[in-house]
């Protein structure tokens, strides 16, 4: 994978932008070696038998194997069903349950929870994480996220952007830098109105990033899909927008949800942008809570679910469905570890 998605935006725009091969293996070993930072690798997934074995096989051999640029390959097995956490651990990871982590905390289904999770079983000073559905990828991944973060001190946390063969192609004349649908629809229109700082993000959904691990044990973090932009907001308040960067790391697939599920991980981002009206501090409390819930108790902000109804058909009637997705959020694992 040589090609990269884009040139960076334009001078002076906020993140700073490199692209992958902005660095040698060479170089991010030495800059390791130099800080020595310890670094793992984090993969939250939830039924992903299919293609988490790839994932890790392929990680371990060029980045354990071949060169010592990780420390750990560690996948959280989020709840699964299927034989996830056995091929996760035949290709050689580092598996745990995410309900089985620190159980006197509690288990809360969604992605933001296991990332959290990893928190109390991950060594790594450095933390990066890679989604396990990935179907058109690279090992370059992980030393394109983590050349920021062993170059530059300043830096706490790294997105990842990339081309996303497939998309792009309507009448509108979208590129292929197109984001996902929740991201043209829900994060972008949100960053517009509400986090312009973040606005020079070419991907803010992107499930490949890396972060400090004192920085994300120091931020609130969603149990579900609002994991990433809220981690954004946080280090852009907590930190300024120059704690953040992002590379560009070429093609990426993956496997697409279904839209009325992409309608759930929109509540989820929503709900956690609503949380972060007023400053970090009006999380303290919101809906951190580990087992049950309280809603009444703690109001609006405290609430760990919403409701969500959606329609289908059914035999020439119209058939509501209703869910109530997850707005849970973790407090900072710092006071806990
Ligand atoms: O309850 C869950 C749900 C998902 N996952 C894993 O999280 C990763 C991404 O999940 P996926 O359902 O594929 O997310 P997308 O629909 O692709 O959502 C995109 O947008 C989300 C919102 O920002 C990000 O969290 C995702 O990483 C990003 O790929 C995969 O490894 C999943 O197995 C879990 O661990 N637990
Ligand atoms: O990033 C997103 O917006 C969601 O993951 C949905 O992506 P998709 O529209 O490519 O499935």
């Amino acid at each position: 994978m040589t090609h990269s998605a884009a040139s960076a935006p334009a001078a002076g725009s906020a993140p700073a932008t490199y692209v992958w091969a902005d660095w040698s293996l060479d170089d991010l070993l030495a800059a390791k070696a130099a800080s020595g930072l310890r670094v793992s690798l984090v993969v939250p997934a939830r039924n992903e038998a299919a293609t988490v074995g790839d994932v890790v096989t392929r990680v371990r051999e060029a980045l354990v194997e071949t060169v010592a640029l990780l420390d750990e390959i560690v996948v959280i097995d989020s709840d699964s069903t299927d034989a996830t956490y056995e091929v996760a651990t035949d290709a050689g990871a580092v598996v745990h349950r995410s309900a089985e982590v620190r159980p006197e905390l509690g288990s809360h289904p969604g992605k933001g929870e296991a990332m959290w999770k990893s928190l109390f079983v991950t060594t790594g000073d450095v933390l990066v994480f890679m989604d396990a559905d990935l179907v058109d990828w690279d090992t370059h991944f992980v030393p394109g996220l983590l050349g920021p973060l062993l170059t530059r001190p300043e830096v706490g946390l790294v997105k990842g952007f990339y081309e996303r063969p497939g998309t792009g192609e309507g009448p509108e004349g979208l590129g292929a830098l197109d984001g996902g649908r929740v991201t043209e629809l829900v994060a972008r229109p949100v960053i517009a109105l509400e986090h312009p700082a973040l606005a020079g993000l070419v991907q803010p959904l992107a499930g490949e990033w890396a972060i400090r691990r004192e920085l994300f044990a120091s931020l609130s973090v969603p149990t579900g899909y609002a994991v990433e932009l809220a981690a954004l907001i946080d280090t852009c308040r907590l930190r300024g927008a120059g704690a953040i960067a992002q590379v560009d790391l070429g093609r990426r697939a993956h496997r697409h949800q279904a839209l009325l599920d992409l309608g759930a991980m929109a509540v989820q981002i929503l709900a956690a942008v609503e949380r972060r009206r007023g400053g970090v501090e009006t999380l303290a409390g919101a809906g951190s809570s580990t087992t049950g819930g309280d809603a009444a108790e703690s109001g609006r902000r405290g609430e760990e679910s919403v409701r969500l109804r959606q329609y289908r058909p059914d035999g020439g009637r119209i058939s509501p469905v209703e869910r109530d997705v997850p707005i849970i959020e973790r407090p900072p694992a710092k006071d806990l570890l």
